[in-house]
């Protein structure tokens, strides 16, 4: 699917199948430093591909779901929507723990890619275009003052997510939808195309992704101090060019640190549905 942008009616009725499509293609890309792949299970001891693979399963049928609330209430107010999908939100996520034994590899990636999905559900129900620019501006009307609401307000924090706010000002997945995928538009999605080959262009994304995306799996794992690690080192491989042998040495690297960039992991997953779109 790399390199060419689907026709509209095509990609407008596809953007679950993309979405499963990219969330598969994220986890057998290697080497992925500290995250589950084909070559080993990253910082993760209850996690691996297969579990990954039955959480894909599990979770597609709802991303068709939030496209068709998407499109059944594409009349609503966007500042109404979220409280409308997120009921399918919850089950989505029942739906993963039951595949995976109650472990969380998705819960993220179903809050991101269900609300890109109700997003493309809502334009298409208008007949509009359907675009990057479209689809980013409408999941962040889509949680418009979500983080105000779920986390500037939030008494007692329970998530890590809540924990890294109170902490550190850290808005998580939340903030990053609620800025209508700023940190892709910003530093990854500009230079998806700096990569001639597919593998290399996912593989320079993540790299990107480790290098700016304030990830709060790394603050949880590792403090502030395992972000910076991650993000400078990042940052060295993006400045002197990189190899697939250097991102092995990253892998373990990460892994002797018990740090795992799951945040860019999914957002590497919503990079990639996105640039099957026109800008
Ligand atoms: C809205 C929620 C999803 C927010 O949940 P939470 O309060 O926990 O907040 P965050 O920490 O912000 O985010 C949760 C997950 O989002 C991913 N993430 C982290 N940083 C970012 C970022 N900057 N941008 C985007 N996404 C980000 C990350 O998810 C991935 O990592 C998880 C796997 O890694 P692991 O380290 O194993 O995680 P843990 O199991 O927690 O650690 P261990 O116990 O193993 O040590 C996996 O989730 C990946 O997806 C963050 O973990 C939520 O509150 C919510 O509302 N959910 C309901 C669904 C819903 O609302 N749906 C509506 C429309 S669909
Ligand atoms: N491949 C992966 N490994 C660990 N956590 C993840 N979260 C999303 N994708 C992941």
């Amino acid at each position: 699917m790399a390199g060419t942008a689907l026709t509209e009616p095509q990609v407008c009725t596809n953007i679950a199948t993309l979405a499963a499509e990219a969330l598969r293609k994220e986890v057998w890309l290697t080497p992925k430093p500290g995250l589950v792949d084909s070559a080993n299970n990253g910082s993760h001891s209850d996690m691996d591909l297969p579990m990954f693979l039955r959480s894909i399963g599990a979770i597609t049928p709802w991303l068709h779901q939030f496209y068709r609330l998407g499109q059944q209430d594409a009349a609503q107010p966007a500042t109404a929507m979220l409280t409308r999908i997120r009921p399918a939100g919850l089950a989505c996520e029942q739906a993963m723990f039951s595949a995976t034994n109650g472990i969380n590899t998705h819960k993220g990636g179903i809050f991101s890619l269900g609300i890109l999905c109700t997003a493309a559900g809502r334009i298409s129900a208008r007949q509009q275009r359907l675009t990057r620019t479209a689809l980013c501006a409408e999941a962040a009307a889509l949680t418009q003052g979500l983080v105000e609401r779920e986390l500037q307000h939030c008494r007692q924090p329970v998530t890590a997510g809540e924990r890294l706010f109170q902490a550190h000002g850290m808005t998580g997945a939340r903030g990053e939808v609620q800025s209508g995928f700023l940190t892709l538009r910003r530093h990854v999605l500009p230079y998806w195309w700096t990569e001639n080959q597919p593998e290399r262009r996912s593989l320079n994304a993540l790299l990107r992704l480790m290098a700016f995306n304030p990830d709060t799996n790394l603050v949880s794992r590792g403090g502030l101090s395992g972000l910076h690690f991650v993000q400078d080192y990042a940052r060295r491989l993006l400045k002197n060019g990189w190899q697939k042998e250097d991102l092995q040495a990253m892998d373990q690297a990460l892994i002797s640190r018990h740090l795992s960039p799951g945040g860019s992991a999914d957002l590497l997953a919503i990079s990639t549905v996105l640039m099957a779109f026109p800008q």
